[in-house]
């Protein structure tokens, strides 16, 4: 018998995908979870008297789905900005500069108020794991005291997170809201040190140059240097929007294209993940793929910003790591059944202007909001599908719920159970989420 404790076991059937393939369904398959919260086994269901021997559980603590249910790996949304979600489903009439200018910074600056932060980072937090994200890549703003907050809550709700406190040493438009040079590094050192401190198990900080144009050269100079030597990961922003390339042109005329300003800065590792990306060059996504770095792409945002039309296709051409974000509130939604639907409508959109692209398809959408986004956080070891070892991260979704907005005819196999969960579906269907084997969701009665 196994020295290792199951302490749940669940029969029925799970979705998952693997680098071999973008979905896979298992029918009738029992899986274990041990006290830590790993996958201790993923077998098919005939294998339960062996698995009952070898683990030592009774049948009667098998846990059976329903026909209607499935388990799915939790949703990574790598690249989302907490602090906007206090104004997330409005302002969406700007291009990029100017809806920050006008809108982003003035909320974002509102952030040294800890009640505000209190209130907004807690319904973030809780909307996104009700919605699915089990692993989120967060954005603060510059404050230190509120991103450290932002941390603290994450934690408190169960969700898996990097947290970053947001860069920033230029901004003409609203001059409030920046820092000197010196300062954001010192602040950014003490809020790596203090958040590394809480010991945090799935808490993480991220370094985080807002992007190119708020950020001097010095000041990405020494974010890199701290990346590199605390061995952290960095976010940021790359080639959302035409105007924006420009800019970058004439902010840094060294430089031999945007990839470059980071690259020369030290903020293009293995551990970078930049948003957009819609206007990367062939050879700029080259640099990428030898760097190992990753692609966030936000095609809400991409749309709602009128920003651009990742071609998703090319950037899988290309093998660089790609996940999906709802890069709330550029995009209006933060849950990550949204970023499935608007990367497949996307991809659909470039096909009408160019017949010789394949469509992106819904399993290989699923594979980038799971597996995809936990390779782009370098957690695929840890997460991101039922690997015996890894992490149980997971949503047990029932499309019989009452209410549910979604209908099933005879017939509807598992895999048409999922499509229609994936295009149809919302969070009254996630009845249960959980985050390293713990639930989540439904939340615990004292928050
Ligand atoms: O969509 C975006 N949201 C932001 O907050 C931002 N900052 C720089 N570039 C950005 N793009
Ligand atoms: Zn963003």
């Amino acid at each position: 018998m196994s020295s290792d404790v199951v302490a749940r076991v669940y029969r029925g059937t799970f979705a998952h995908s693997t680098w071999d393939s973008a979905l896979c369904v298992f029918t009738d398959y029992v899986l274990g979870v041990n006290e830590q919260g790993k996958i201790a086994f993923f077998e098919e269901g005939q294998n339960v008297e062996s698995l009952l021997e070898e683990w030592g559980f009774e049948i009667s603590d098998i846990e059976q789905l329903e026909p209607h249910e499935f388990f799915m790996p939790g949703m990574v949304d790598t690249h989302i900005h907490a602090s906007q979600y206090a104004y997330s489903g409005t302002h969406l009439d700007l291009p990029l500069l100017d809806w920050l200018n006008t809108y982003t910074f003035p909320v974002e600056s509102r952030y040294k108020d800890l009640d505000f932060a209190t209130d907004v980072y807690t319904k973030v937090v809780k909307r996104t794991l009700c919605n699915g994200t089990t692993t989120a890549c967060y954005f603060a703003t510059i404050h230190t005291e509120a991103s450290l907050l932002l941390g603290q809550i994450a934690d408190d709700f169960g969700q898996r997170a990097f947290i970053g406190k947001v860069c920033m040493d230029r901004n003409s438009m609203v001059p409030d809201y920046k820092e000197l040079t010196e300062e954001c590094k010192e602040e950014t050192d003490r809020f790596i040190h203090e958040l590394l401190k809480k010991k945090y198990a799935l808490v993480k900080p991220v370094v985080t140059p807002r992007f190119a144009i708020s950020c001097s050269s010095t000041l990405l100079s020494k974010l890199g240097k701290i990346a590199k030597n605390n061995d952290l990961h960095i976010q940021s922003h790359i080639s959302e929007n035409k105007e924006e390339v420009q800019f970058v042109k004439e902010l840094f005329p060294d430089c031999t294209s945007y990839t470059d300003v980071y690259v020369k800065h030290g903020l293009l590792t293995d551990k970078t993940v930049m948003a957009h990306g819609c206007y990367l060059t062939d050879e700029e996504l080259k640099i990428f793929h030898e760097r190992g770095a990753a692609v966030s792409h936000c095609p809400n945002s991409n749309i709602s910003l009128i920003s651009g039309m990742l071609n998703v296709r090319n950037v899988l051409n290309h093998k660089v790591k790609l996940g999906l974000g709802t890069d709330v509130a550029g995009g209006y939604s933060s849950s990550m059944l949204d970023a499935i639907r608007r990367a497949v409508d996307t991809s659909k959109a470039l096909c009408m202007q160019d017949a010789h692209l394949k469509p992106l398809s819904y399993k290989e959408a699923f594979c980038l909001a799971t597996l995809g986004g936990s390779e782009v956080l370098s957690l695929d070891d840890r997460t991101g599908n039922f690997e015996v070892g890894k992490d149980f991260d997971a949503l047990r979704v029932n499309i019989c719920v009452p209410g549910s907005a979604i209908d099933l005819f005879p017939g509807d196999d598992p895999e048409v159970i999922l499509e229609k969960f994936l295009n149809l579906g919302d969070d009254r269907n996630i009845v249960e989420v959980y985050v390293a084997g713990k639930q989540v969701v439904p939340f615990p009665d004292f928050k």
